[in-house]
């Protein structure tokens, strides 16, 4: 049994902080597209807290997802010193006005300032060609950091050629790049263009290869690998990215399944089993969001 007191990894981002290598996500959630962004919903309030209670410690967040008042009254409600939380959330479609778009996140959020600011997608900047707009953003979210308004910032769906873009006149490099990770999507050139500039990546859909994407190559090796380490097929995915330093965004909203992804704190992929799991994977391709519409190469 998990001894869920067992700390989350965590990883040194390039400013020097920080941040947790297992995430609860926030943007899976659907209750709340019926309803009012401003109205609380209880779904999504009980999902967070249900999540602080078990010591998830890192939510990820989204001005797009509309929940953001939601995690903000599930951290109240919580009573846990945010100072011992760790949030990101993300601009969308008020990337062009990234100043007040900060501001309105933090009042809906309840807090003084997030701890990772991203660029929801780089879509926006005409499909990701126009490189101005994307470095006039980038500007506008080191001014966040400036007027300390997010301790770290960062990117999100960013392609080689996007952080090629913005490094050309960046003060303050990306801290993460948070983009679909998982076997099916290994995304080795991007993660490659992360590492080059020392910026860490951070995976969505991780356990897309037991879920969206099951059946699959990797099923047997993720079988194995699970009874061996007596964990379930998505701890050894999220284990796959975090053995990797990729931070892992997963969810759910069962008690049991959030409670049993914490076991990825006891265990280590060997190496060895690392690149049997990349290998298996590399015999299929899934993409389950932002499809080839925004990359040139679909498993870039
Ligand atoms: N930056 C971006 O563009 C994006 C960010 N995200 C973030 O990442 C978070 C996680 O994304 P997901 O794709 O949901 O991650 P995920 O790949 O970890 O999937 C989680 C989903 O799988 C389900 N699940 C877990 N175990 C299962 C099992 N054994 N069998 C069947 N279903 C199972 C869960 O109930 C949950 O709905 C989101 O909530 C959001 O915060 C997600 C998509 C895009
Ligand atoms: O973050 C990516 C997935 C997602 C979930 N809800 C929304 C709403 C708007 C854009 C993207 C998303």
């Amino acid at each position: 049994m998990a001894n869920i007191h067992t700390p989350i990894p965590a990883l040194k981002l390039n400013d020097g902080t920080s941040i947790p290598m297992l995430s609860y996500g926030t943007g899976t959630a659907r209750s709340k597209r019926g309803k009012a962004e401003e109205e609380v919903d209880r779904e999504i309030v009980d999902g967070c807290k249900l999540a602080m209670k078990l010591n998830y410690t890192h939510f990820d967040c989204a001005e797009s997802y509309r929940n953001e008042v939601d995690l903000g009254v599930a951290i109240k409600e919580s009573k846990i010193d945010p100072k011992n939380l760790y949030i990101t959330t993300k601009v969308m479609h008020s990337v062009g006005d990234i100043d007040s778009a900060i501001k309105t996140s933090l009042k809906k959020l309840q807090l003084p300032k997030v701890d990772l600011y991203l660029i929801h997608a780089p879509y926006f900047a005409n499909e990701g060609k126009d490189e101005q707009k994307l470095q006039e953003a980038w500007k506008a979210m080191e001014k966040v950091q400036a007027d300390g308004l997010a301790t770290s910032i960062g990117v999100s769906n960013f392609l080689p050629a996007h952080l090629e873009a913005i490094m050309k006149t960046a003060k303050v490099t990306p801290a993460c790049n948070q983009v679909e990770f998982h076997p099916y999507l290994p995304r080795k050139d991007l993660v490659a263009a992360n590492k080059k500039y020392g910026i860490a990546t951070a995976a969505y859909g991780p356990l897309s290869a037991v879920t969206k994407a099951a059946p699959g190559p990797v099923d047997d090796e993720l079988a194995s690998l699970a009874r061996k380490y007596a964990v379930s097929p998505a701890e050894i995915c999220l284990r796959w990215a975090i053995d990797q330093d990729v931070i892992a965004i997963t969810t759910s909203d069962k008690e049991q399944r959030l409670s049993d992804y914490l076991r990825v704190t006891k265990f280590k992929l060997t190496p060895e089993e690392i690149r049997r799991l990349s290998e298996e994977g590399d015999k299929k391709h899934f993409r389950g969001f932002w499809g080839a519409k925004f990359a040139s190469d679909e498993r870039l």
